[in-house]
């Protein structure tokens, strides 16, 4: 049965293999998945995978957001599902072929997200990089008309906020996964550079699959006290 620690993803947004095993092994058995973004992989490559499958039975999401031409995201994709992750993103945007073509590349081995609308994205960023004022500035329609052409190309979910999860369960039932990032616990008010934000127990609560949150617990004093304390919150929810 899924406890409420399987609901949290840490991001091990650090800048070398050292300190990100230091965090492995701190947080394993806290934490339900290590994600592995841009700046790790960039620094470690793909053996950080391996890594933290010798550190124990956390799931994985590999959080390379790919963006580009279908043919490359498919080649792209293929590489990335020979590394037996659980889950992958790729940018929903304006192309379906591109998902379409993270699905084939995937192969039923790795589940792939879609990225709909970044939770540092605010309605204001939306209309200044020039989408239609009065249909794409409302951030919600923006996420479920990406979602749409998530669930369309054979994604296995998408990535949105917390404040917009609600509606994409109900359109999209209870297997398409959602998860979200741009949490923060109520004693952690600190935004950084999030703009859509929930708690970890809004978010599960409106339907959250999984929450991402990385600062909250990386910067604390305590790391594992600080993920204990948003598993208890979770739990109350549950
Ligand atoms: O829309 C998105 C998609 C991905 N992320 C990633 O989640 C974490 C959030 O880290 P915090 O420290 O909890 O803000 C980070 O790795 C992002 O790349 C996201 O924030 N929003």
């Amino acid at each position: 049965m899924k406890q409420a620690k399987d609901y949290i993803i840490f991001p091990l947004d650090l800048p070398s293999v050292k300190q990100a095993e230091e965090y492995i092994s701190l947080l394993s058995g806290h934490v339900g998945m290590f994600k592995v973004g841009l700046e790790l992989f960039i620094q470690a490559g793909p053996g950080i995978i391996n890594i933290i499958k010798n550190a124990g039975d956390t799931g994985i999401f590999l959080d390379l957001k790919l963006h580009d031409i279908p043919e490359t995201v498919y080649r792209a994709m293929k590489r990335i599902a020979e590394l037996g992750v659980d889950f992958a993103t790729v940018h929903c945007s304006e192309s379906r072929k591109m998902l379409e073509a993270a699905v084939k590349g995937a192969d039923g081995k790795t589940g792939v997200l879609g990225v709909t609308v970044l939770t540092s994205v605010s309605a204001h960023d939306i209309e200044t990089a020039g989408f239609k004022q009065d249909f794409y500035s409302d951030i919600q329609t923006l996420v479920m008309k990406r979602a749409e052409a998530a669930k369309a190309a054979g994604c296995a979910g998408i990535v949105c906020s917390g404040l917009e999860v609600e509606p994409v369960k109900q359109r999209f039932g209870r297997n398409f996964a959602a998860i979200t990032p741009g949490i923060r616990p109520g004693w952690d008010i600190k935004k950084d550079d999030q703009q859509r934000i929930t708690t970890p127990a809004q978010a599960v609560q409106k339907g959250a699959d999984y929450i991402v949150i990385g600062r909250p617990i990386r910067d604390a004093d305590d790391p594992v006290k600080a993920a204990v304390k948003i598993a208890e919150e979770i739990q109350a929810v549950l």
